[in-house]
């Protein structure tokens, strides 16, 4: 299986880069994973509802241009779907099963991402009602799909 994630932004934090590159070290015995980041767009701390939109709109833009036209698209949102880590497991399963060999997973910047990009996405996945800072969603999702191939293998993980 082809896993990338596509991200807004470039990652900052040494703490959070150190995490990620042992999850994906880890990650890449079961799967290829590629992570990609977009630029985020530059705009000042307040802005109007239409400018809000507006830069979802860019960033939406340059996220759909990275998604191959053939992958499966899992768009990480607040309001999407939550699932167990056995539940996440069994739908990469399935999408292996039915000869999906691209899935790619979208976290969006600071403001979200846009209606293009949700329209897009063949599921929305939830991780939960709270809101996490993008940067670190990306840490949390390359472990639990990490995670979700270890159990997909039977393998032991700590619970
Ligand atoms: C800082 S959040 C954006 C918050 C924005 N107000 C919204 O409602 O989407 C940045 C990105 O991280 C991801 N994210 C943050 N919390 C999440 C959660 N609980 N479940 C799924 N994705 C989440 C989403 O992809 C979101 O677009």
């Amino acid at each position: 299986m082809n896993i990338s994630i596509v991200t807004v932004g470039k990652l900052k934090e040494k703490y959070l880069k150190l995490g990620i590159e042992e999850y994906t070290k880890r990650l890449s015995s079961y799967s290829k994973i590629e992570i990609i980041e977009v630029p985020d767009e530059k705009a000042p701390e307040i802005l109007s509802d239409a400018e809000m939109l507006q830069v979802k709109k860019k960033e939406g833009e340059r996220i759909l241009a990275k998604v191959p036209a053939d992958a499966h698209v899992i768009a990480l949102a607040i309001e999407g779907k939550q699932k167990s880590s056995e539940e996440l497991a069994d739908t990469i399963d399935k999408l292996g099963t039915y000869g999906k060999s691209k899935v790619t997973f979208i976290i969006g910047g600071s403001l979200g991402l846009s209606d293009e990009v949700l329209k897009r996405a063949d599921d929305k996945l939830s991780f939960s009602k709270m809101t996490f800072p993008h940067q670190l969603m990306r840490l949390i999702l390359v472990e639990q799909v990490y995670r979700a191939f270890r159990i997909n293998r039977g393998e032991p993980y700590h619970k």
